[in-house]
């Protein structure tokens, strides 16, 4: 058995699994175990009850309009629970539909308006709702490249969305699109960062890809769960990539 052991809630994991997000579990459990933590899982879906105690991180992959609307008039049954456990601090990795859906709103290509969470600021519209003339672009999809503005670091994707994302002013990005689309193709912005809760648009998975980002995470969970632990080791870790 690892030193450490961390618990992660896996929002809607039956229904949200666009291009395998799925995976961001299997890489917490791949990083996890070069920092001594073992890494365990459990879906929280429609109709189950939200425990923020219970969990020491969060996913909430992406997926299609229809799951995102059944989603829709689930979350309010977890929403209290969401909230305490974004504010408490503990990290949140939340993908396209995900991001979409922790944000106010999503207004999806069938122009119909899905309430989100209403946690984060930011919200989504449809692509001919967008406020600047580009009333003929289709979907954004591609490989897509950010900047980290405080670390500089470096995230690699494949984006696939309808919706575009505006954020909002407690909020920051995940990066700066380097290259491809981001949140809405305007401001160069692409994902969100509040508190200890990470978003974005990347597909890939987006932590097999960018293990810096899952110890990132890891490392906060760490520190909230284990606060007088020395975590130097693991801090000071150069994670193996998973390719
Ligand atoms: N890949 C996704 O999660 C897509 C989210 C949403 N349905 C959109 O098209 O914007």
């Amino acid at each position: 058995m690892a030193k450490y052991q961390l618990h992660v809630a896996h929002f809607y994991g039956d229904l949200m699994n666009t291009y395998g997000d799925i995976g961001n579990i299997i890489a917490l459990k791949y990083y996890g175990k070069q920092m001594d933590t073992d890494i365990t899982s459990e879906i929280v879906s429609i109709g189950d009850d939200f425990d923020p105690a219970k969990f020491d991180l969060a996913v909430f992959g992406g997926g299609q309009d229809y799951e995102q609307s059944v989603i829709s008039k689930d979350i309010p049954q977890k929403k209290a629970g969401m909230a305490k456990f974004i504010n408490d601090g503990k990290p949140f990795l939340a993908i396209c539909g995900g991001f979409q859906l922790l944000g106010q709103y999503y207004v999806d290509a069938n122009g119909d308006k899905i309430p989100g969470a209403g946690i984060l600021s930011h919200y989504t519209v449809t692509q001919s709702q967008q406020r600047s003339a580009m009333q003929n672009q289709t979907r954004f999809i591609g490989d897509i490249e950010i900047k980290n503005e405080e670390t500089g670091e470096m995230y690699h994707g494949f984006e696939n969305h309808n919706g575009r994302t505006f954020l909002g002013s407690d909020e920051k990005p995940l990066g700066i699109v380097q290259s491809g689309h981001g949140n809405n193709g305007e401001d160069h912005t692409e994902g969100a960062i509040y508190k200890h809760t990470y978003c974005s648009y990347f597909h890939g998975p987006i932590l097999t890809r960018n293990g810096k980002l899952a110890k990132r995470m890891l490392l906060e969970a760490l520190h909230n769960k284990y606060p007088d632990a020395d975590l130097s080791e693991q801090v000071a870790l150069k994670i193996k990539p998973t390719f």
